[in-house]
């Protein structure tokens, strides 16, 4: 992979335009945010990406997480890597995780603060807690690209500057909706600011102060 391109894209809903017509390029190695205000298109415009680049290996850590509750932090962030193994060995690893995988996810939930959640089900997990789990397994899933929906929407201060520095050192190439301006500047190299589903602002974050951005909101 390098480049990945969006060429005259749209998307609807129900007969309203939603996104574009629009043209976007990724270049690999590149962490770009999108920002804009609520209903913008943001989220729609990673479904658009991730429908066009699912064959680049592109991993998603959606806004809802879709994490499954009933099961434990491990097993979360174990899904991660189910295609990485046959089906045997997965049937196995729902009853009995393999030493290996504990000891590749444990780092993980210690790094993100929830190693004491291992065996917990996610369904007991705060907002903030479950938000970690799926950071982790989006890191565990070791894609080619991210694209991640307001991954530290819950969380603040240091925690969210270390899931964000975790997802950057995981993926070089990302693309995350990030409704924290300042962080966004810090944390990508490129901002595309969306207002009513077309690129209102395309620019290098570190020609931008939070200031530029206010255009969008
Ligand atoms: N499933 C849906 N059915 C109909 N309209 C939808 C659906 N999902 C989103 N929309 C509409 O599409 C537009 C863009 O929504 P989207 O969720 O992509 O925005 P967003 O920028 O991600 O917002 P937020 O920051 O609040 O998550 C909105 O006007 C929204 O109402």
């Amino acid at each position: 992979m390098t480049a990945l391109a969006l060429t005259d894209v749209v998307a609807d809903y129900g007969g309203a335009r939603v996104i574009g017509p629009l043209d976007l390029t990724l270049v690999r190695g590149e962490r770009v945010a999108l920002v804009g205000r609520s209903g913008a298109g943001k989220s729609t415009l990673l479904g658009v990406m991730q429908q066009h680049w699912r064959h680049h290996g592109a991993a998603l850590m959606p806004q809802q997480l879709g994490l499954v509750p009933s099961l434990s932090v491990f097993h979360n962030v174990y899904m991660g890597g189910l295609a990485r193994h046959p089906s045997w060995y997965n049937l196995v690893s729902l009853a009995r995780p393999f030493r290996r995988d504990i000891e590749a996810i444990m780092p993980l939930l210690e790094r993100f603060g929830i190693a004491d959640k291992c065996w917990t089900a996610v369904g007991e997990l705060s907002g903030g807690q479950s938000q970690r789990v799926a950071a982790a397994r989006a890191i565990h899933q070791r894609g080619d690209l991210l694209l991640a929906d307001e991954p530290i929407s819950a969380l603040d201060g240091p925690l969210a500057e270390r899931v964000l520095s975790a997802l950057g050192e995981a993926y070089p190439t990302a693309v995350l909706a990030m409704h924290d301006v300042e962080l966004a500047l810090r944390f990508t190299d490129r901002v595309v600011g969306i207002v009513e589903g077309r690129i209102a602002l395309d620019e290098a974050s570190h020609r931008l102060s939070a200031r530029d951005l206010l255009v969008l909101y």
